[in-house]
């Protein structure tokens, strides 16, 4: 991340905030964390999911804060002082947009990606096509910050204050494209308030974080909100209306009158996948832009890859680029690390693919994309995260049943929780699963299962390198486990 600018100063009106009473200070930081004060600093003291950051008030006042944004119910927590206070209906997105003009410089082209699933993938396919294009360009994500900069990220959809100083110093450095994942926290959170972007997509809404939005309806409205509120006039909304709910989507940006691109199999769809032929390595794709056709070579596993570079072309081309050139570039896009990755091969011929299919839909998706690249059984290495939609744990179940050939139900990142109680939502569902907690153990049974013409699918933890139990990250590679229990069976490396 880039460091603090330190040489920065701005008063509170640079920072589009007026403060309750008069005074307008000069201040030479800003931060929503009370830890990161220095005297001169701007506190954004934040609503948050445990406690609100007005809480910490009093200490950022003592480390120097010289003023203070929030919101009302924040305002009723703050001490009486001389700190110049502003206080606004909605903090996070104030702070989002004051760190927007703090940090100034964006990369020229941006664009934003979200969805339940497909959304690192859409934004790294994006981000790989503007390469080709000898764009220097970015995506921000679950994977971090790759492409022409590079930085790591604890989060999907990073923090305002990391977000847009991840923004600046990429921009400062060249980059004039960037693709990022808009998470519904995210998004929620306002965390993405105040990045100019050029166009938007939607690759598909199903089941996920019942835990933090509770319903399908709130989780749907956090996710429109990128359509709905973020976009500008201008701007392309970019939907895969073979996505669940990406009709409704659609409806939204028509109703606001915004240039709206779509992707998908039926006819009607701007640029429309017409049909696959699947390979071992791959898929070659017949398709049509505004009616005119085209062939493809995607050297990517799984039908679903389709649609996703349906929606990285598009939105390449509604960030300004030449249809027929960004079409050149498909064949070289390569897969996205855990994503249907071919992890290792066992001397009998049998794959094993690991993948971050941590949804039902996309246990589903990831197991029927599979099914014509396999001519003997599939079977499944899975389990689900602890702290996380509790509901989605038999569901997940469920998927696997139902498309795959034999189960073995392990554990994924318990984090917190119990992670018997987890294998077990999930096995009411599956009873004929093999249950085995340890990952790896549950890795190597798998592969001893496979015979010739079997594939495996280790799903959940794709590019991950840790594995969090109970606090702890112990080092955990699913790839690398794969590539270790194939040696260890068949005595080769
Ligand atoms: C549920 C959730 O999203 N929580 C995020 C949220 O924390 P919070 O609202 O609980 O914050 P809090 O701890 O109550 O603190 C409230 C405020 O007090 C401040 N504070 C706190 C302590 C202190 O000493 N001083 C201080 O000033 C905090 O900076 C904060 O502004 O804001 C924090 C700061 O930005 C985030 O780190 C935190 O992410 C947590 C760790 C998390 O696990 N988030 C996950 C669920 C998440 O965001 N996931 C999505 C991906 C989902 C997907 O798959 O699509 C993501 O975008 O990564
Ligand atoms: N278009 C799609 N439709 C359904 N499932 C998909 C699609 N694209 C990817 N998947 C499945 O979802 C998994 C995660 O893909 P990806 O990492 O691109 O999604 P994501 O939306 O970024 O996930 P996260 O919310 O964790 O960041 C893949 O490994 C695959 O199993
Ligand atoms: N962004 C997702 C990642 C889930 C990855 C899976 N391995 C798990 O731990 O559940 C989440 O935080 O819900
Ligand atoms: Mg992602």
């Amino acid at each position: 991340m880039a460091p603090h600018p330190a040489t920065r100063r701005a008063t509170l009106a640079d920072l589009g905030l007026t403060p309750r009473a008069g005074a307008n200070p000069a201040i030479i930081g800003i931060t929503a964390d009370s830890r990161a004060v220095q005297p001169g600093f701007l506190f954004a003291a934040l609503p948050g999911s445990r406690l609100h950051g007005a809480t910490f008030a009093a200490t950022a006042i003592e480390q120097g804060a010289n003023a203070i944004l929030t919101d009302s119910a924040g305002a009723r927590l703050l001490p009486p002082g001389p700190v110049s206070v502003v206080v606004v209906e909605d903090a996070r997105e104030a702070f989002a947009r004051a760190a927007s003009l703090w940090f100034g410089a964006q990369p020229a082209r941006m664009v934003a990606v979200t969805g339940t699933n497909g959304k690192t993938s859409v934004a790294t396919f994006t981000r790989q096509i503007w390469e080709a294009l000898d764009h220097p360009a970015i995506n921000i994500g679950t994977t971090g910050v790759e492409g022409a900069w590079t930085a790591p990220s604890a989060h999907t959809t990073p923090d305002a204050f990391t977000l847009h100083a991840m923004l600046a110093a990429a921009a400062e450095a060249g980059v004039t494209h960037g693709a990022m994942e808009a998470s519904s926290h995210g998004l929620d959170q306002r965390r993405m308030d105040g990045v100019r972007l050029c166009a938007a997509g939607f690759t598909n809404l199903t089941q996920d974080h019942l835990d933090y939005h509770h319903t399908m309806e709130a989780y749907l409205e956090a996710k429109a909100a990128l359509f709905t509120r973020l976009l500008p006039d201008d701007a392309v909304a970019v939907v895969n209306l073979n996505g669940a709910h990406g009709s409704d989507i659609v409806e939204l940006c028509l109703d606001r009158g915004l240039p709206t691109m779509t992707i998908g199999h039926g006819q009607g769809a701007d640029l429309r996948l017409l049909s696959q032929r699947y390979d071992a390595t791959g898929q070659d794709l017949r398709f049509s832009w505004q009616g005119q056709p085209y062939m493809t070579r995607l050297n990517l596993v799984g039908g679903f890859q389709a649609e996703n570079v349906a929606l990285a072309a598009g939105l390449a081309i509604a960030s300004g680029d030449d249809p027929q050139a960004v079409f050149a570039t498909l064949p070289k896009l390569t897969g996205v690390r855990g994503r249907m990755q071919l992890a290792a091969t066992r001397t009998n011929g049998a794959a094993v693919y690991v993948d971050y299919a941590h949804t039902p839909d996309a246990i589903e998706t990831a197991l029927k994309a599979l099914r014509p690249h396999v001519m003997g059984r599939i079977i499944i290495v899975f389990g689900a995260g602890g702290d996380r939609d509790t509901t989605k744990r038999p569901l997940m179940g469920a998927a696997a049943a139902a498309h795959a050939d034999v189960l073995f139900v392990t554990d994924d990142n318990p984090r917190g929780e119990d992670p018997a109680t987890i294998r077990a939502a999930i096995m009411a569902a599956c009873p004929d699963a093999t249950e085995v907690g340890d990952r790896a153990e549950a890795i190597l049974r798998g592969v001893d299962a496979l015979q010739p013409g079997d594939a495996l699918l280790i799903a959940g933890k794709g590019h991950e390198t840790g594995q969090t139990i109970a606090g702890q990250v112990y080092p955990f590679d699913d790839v690398e486990q794969a590539s270790v229990a194939v040696a260890a069976l068949d005595g080769v490396i």
